[in-house]
């Protein structure tokens, strides 16, 4: 069946954030007709919701009723029942799944819960997070919800909301700066701007569908500058957002495919919970001229996937890491002993490989 894997995002944002009435506005569009929307009111994973779209006239008309509240169920059964009903007709067309989830939802578990299905993960991909920021309550909610802190670290796309209630400009820019530490990669656009539309916020993925080819550095979100915690804005001193840090790991030249199974395999036993989010592209010593694309959530990597050549003629293995509480040193060391540049008082690769907790650091 063609049309898949179906790309899937994930609105998210705290109480009241104004993920709803963002939805509804990119709803009217036509180019997210055949969209399913399933919204997450509460619960870790239980889905209240079940709402098929169509610009013009509304809900789709299924064969066997309205698909607006007659599924229950949580978010995997839901989406295994999409599939189902693509495969037999009962949905014509199925272009894009949009999840809100609920204000105080961790995204984490969300993306998690996608990707870690073995069935699941033929028919979706996770487009990407888009994340909601109250202008008039960000500042608090971010100092009192770590939930918060980590909806803004794991976005794509962040959007504030609600500039219009504040009335002081330094204060929004403070705000800005802020998101801009937590997640230097991801957009950082407003609700309020007419661009912040269906084409500002979906097809984050890695197949930019505009230029019908892989955007690594898009997707990885190169094009700003991931390493920097410069200083000039010493005020961020929140307990909250120093725990949640976004960085790149680089190396130059290719790297053997088990020194990459190893480290990932290390990190993720070792401190899955720590990982929010990873992506990356790795040039596979066995296979240079095919660069591999890793993408996990936690504890869960999505089955890597080898593009037929690289992109941008660009080549060398670049990860980005989105971790909570996980020093970004320790991160950094590990890495350089699998792709052999152990720096000093650090083991390397074959004393880690008998011995994976020399590392020490946490
Ligand atoms: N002034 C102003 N109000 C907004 C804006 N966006 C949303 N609101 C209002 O904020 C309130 C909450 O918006 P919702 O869209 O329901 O927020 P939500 O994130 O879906 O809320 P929960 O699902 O309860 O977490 C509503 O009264 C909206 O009208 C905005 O940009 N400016």
């Amino acid at each position: 069946m063609s049309g898949f894997p179906i790309p899937v995002s994930v609105l998210t944002g705290f109480l009241g954030a104004g993920k709803t009435t963002l939805l509804n506005r990119l709803l009217k569009d036509p180019a997210l007709a055949d969209t399913a929307v399933i919204i997450n009111e509460f619960g870790e994973v239980a889905i209240d919701h079940l709402l098929v779209e169509q610009a013009s006239d509304g809900i789709i008309q299924l064969s066997d009723g309205c698909l607006c509240c007659t599924v229950r169920g949580e978010l995997v059964d839901t989406l295994a029942d999409l599939v189902d009903r693509l495969q037999t007709g009962r949905i014509a067309r199925l272009a894009r799944v949009v999840i809100e989830t609920t204000g105080l939802a961790d995204p984490a578990p969300v993306l998690q819960s996608i990707m870690a299905h073995p069935a699941l993960v033929q028919a979706f991909r996770l487009d990407g997070v888009i994340t909601l920021v109250d202008a008039a309550n960000g500042k608090a909610t971010l100092d009192a919800h770590v939930e918060a802190v980590k909806q803004v670290a794991v976005a794509d796309r962040i959007v504030l909301s609600k500039a219009d209630l504040v009335t002081d400009a330094s204060e929004l820019e403070t705000l800005r700066s802020r998101l801009r530490q937590i997640n230097p990669g991801a957009d950082l656009l407003d609700v309020a701007d007419t661009k912040t539309g269906v084409a500002a916020l979906f097809d984050c993925g890695l197949y930019n569908p505009a230029t019908k080819s892989a955007d690594v550095r898009r997707w990885l979100g190169e094009a700003h500058d991931h390493d920097h915690h410069d200083g000039h804005d010493h005020e961020h001193d929140h307990g909250h957002d120093q725990r949640v840090r976004s960085y790149s790991l680089v190396h130059d030249g290719p790297v053997p495919f088990s020194a990459i199974e190893m480290f990932l395999h290390l990190l993720r036993s070792a401190h899955g919970e720590h990982l929010l989010r990873m992506k990356g592209v790795i040039e596979l010593s066995e296979d240079p001229s095919r660069p591999l694309v890793i993408h996990g959530v936690q504890k869960i990597l999505h089955p890597p996937v080898q593009l037929p050549s690289w992109p941008d003629g660009q080549r060398g293995t670049r990860l980005v890491l989105i971790t909570l509480d996980m020093p970004e040193d320790y991160v950094r060391r590990l890495f350089a002993a699998f792709t052999n540049r152990p720096s000093i008082d650090t083991p390397d690769r074959a004393a880690l490989e008998n011995n994976p907790l020399a590392i020490a650091g946490r």
